[in-house]
């Protein structure tokens, strides 16, 4: 599907799709335990691979008519050998999480995804998994997959590059709780996307679940059950998918008017950096945190330098804000942003270039040149990422001209009512 956006200007309200990141671990987390209820489960097509992973190993996910609650029976920490290959599609959280939860199995499972997802990096976690008395390999030993994974992992310690992905650290912390051994991590390096393995602990915390963080890594224990506090667990709003709300606002809201954003509360989201990002550029916004509402008006943006370390999956929405403010902005520490659905960080770089942004691309930097000139509407390529597809949408809100952006069915992934939710605060937006 292809979806052009005119020039628009936008006020009302709207509210956030639940969290991607927490649903994934809420629905494994469950897989992990007995009996429990995941409320206000992101259903996308990310966690929906999850649940038919955990459908593979022997659990039973049952998603009620209304999609607002998922009712989860386990495998009880011991996870059967899947009848056939376990596809994870787009989703690398999934093929992260479910490799180190695979790893458990008596026999083998193969796990494999589309294009994007067998080109991604899984090689550290594999040896990871072999170094705790699994087996773990790529196919083709490339270190991408398909994947072979299983043999009853015993847990023990291991080490692991941190910059790489976060998604290693929170397999292994998932999958280590109902080992015999528990997991000790070792950080190699630096950890990139820390508080994707906060999200984790929050969740693990949620569930009953001990683990932490140590001197040079993380830490948990073996012979653990997952049990969340009344056989429940609510799925809080997403602050990636805010993001492209909040953006939306600050470029294009009517004069005098605003965008809330409902579904805001606080998490350890590190995404909700995006909130201050925003203020810096200059846009007035307001957190009612205790509401979990974000307003936000438009504002003339000015350039800011931001490090993406922490926040990988906020590049394509800084980048768009970079091309509409004036005077440069640098986001920072980029480098891990390259090894998502697409490499992000060159795709906004061409993308936006096509809009006649100007911009220099860097391997670790990405410094956008606002205020050179002004967008202008053009036909750019989603590059089958719905982060991407997100942000030049929202580029196109202030674009002169029509702007069509390519693919954009795959904001299923993340934000599944995305055009609907910015049409619906105003937005011009036909799809063909
Ligand atoms: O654990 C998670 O839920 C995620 C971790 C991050 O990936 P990396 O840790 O690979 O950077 C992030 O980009 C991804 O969208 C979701
Ligand atoms: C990178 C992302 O997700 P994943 O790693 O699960 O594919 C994302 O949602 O931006």
């Amino acid at each position: 599907m292809d979806v052009t956006i005119s020039p628009s200007r936008i006020d009302g309200r709207t509210r956030a799709p639940p969290s991607k990141s927490y649903t994934h671990r809420a629905i494994l987390a469950a897989g992990y335990g007995g009996q429990a209820t995941v409320l206000n489960p992101l259903v996308s097509a990310d966690t929906k691979a999850t649940m038919r992973a955990v459908d593979a190993f022997g659990g039973d996910t049952d998603l009620s008519a209304d999609e607002s609650s998922l009712s989860v029976s386990g495998f009880d920490g011991r996870p059967e050998v899947p009848a056939d290959v376990v596809n994870c599609e787009n989703s690398g959280t999934t093929m992260r999480l479910v490799t180190a939860c695979a790893a458990l199995g008596d026999g083998l499972t193969v796990l494999t995804g589309d294009d994007s997802l067998r080109s991604r990096p899984q090689g550290p976690l594999l040896d990871a998994v072999t170094d705790l008395g699994g087996r773990g390999e790529s196919t083709r030993r490339n270190g991408q997959a398909p994947l072979v994974v299983g043999d009853a992992m015993d847990g023990g310690t291991v080490s692991i590059p941190g910059d790489v992905s976060s998604q290693y650290i929170s397999a292994l912390l998932m999958a280590g709780a109902v080992t015999d051994e528990g997991i000790d991590i070792e950080l190699e390096t630096e950890l990139k996307s820390a508080p994707y393995v906060d999200i984790t602990l929050e969740l693990l915390d949620e569930f009953g679940v001990e683990a932490e963080q140590t001197a040079d890594g993380f830490s948990v224990a073996g012979g653990q059950s997952y049990d969340p506090t009344g056989g429940e667990y609510e799925v809080p709003g997403d602050f990636s998918s805010i993001s492209y709300l909040l953006a939306a606002g600050a470029i294009a809201a009517a004069e005098g008017e605003s965008v809330v954003v409902e579904g805001a509360r606080p998490s350890a989201q590190g995404d909700a950096a995006i909130v201050d990002i925003v203020r810096d550029m200059g846009a007035d916004v307001t957190w009612d945190r205790d509401a979990g509402e974000l307003t936000v008006s438009r504002a003339t943006l000015t350039g800011t330098t931001v490090d993406v370390g922490d926040t990988p999956d906020l590049l394509p929405t800084i980048a768009t804000l970079g091309a509409v403010a004036d005077g440069d902005t640098v986001i920072e520490n980029c480098e891990h942003v390259r090894y998502k659905e697409t490499d992000r960080v060159s795709a906004m770089a061409d993308e936006l270039g096509k809009m006649g942004a100007s911009v220099t691309e860097e391997q670790d930097r990405l410094t956008i040149h606002g205020g050179e000139t002004d967008l202008v509407g053009a036909t750019v390529e989603g590059r089958h990422d719905h982060r991407i597809v997100m942000s030049l949408a929202i580029a196109g809100l202030v674009a002169e001209g029509e702007t069509t952006v390519t693919g954009a069915e795959h904001v299923d992934v993340s934000f599944p009512n995305f055009f609907d939710a910015i049409e619906s605060l105003g937005v011009s937006v036909r799809r063909e």
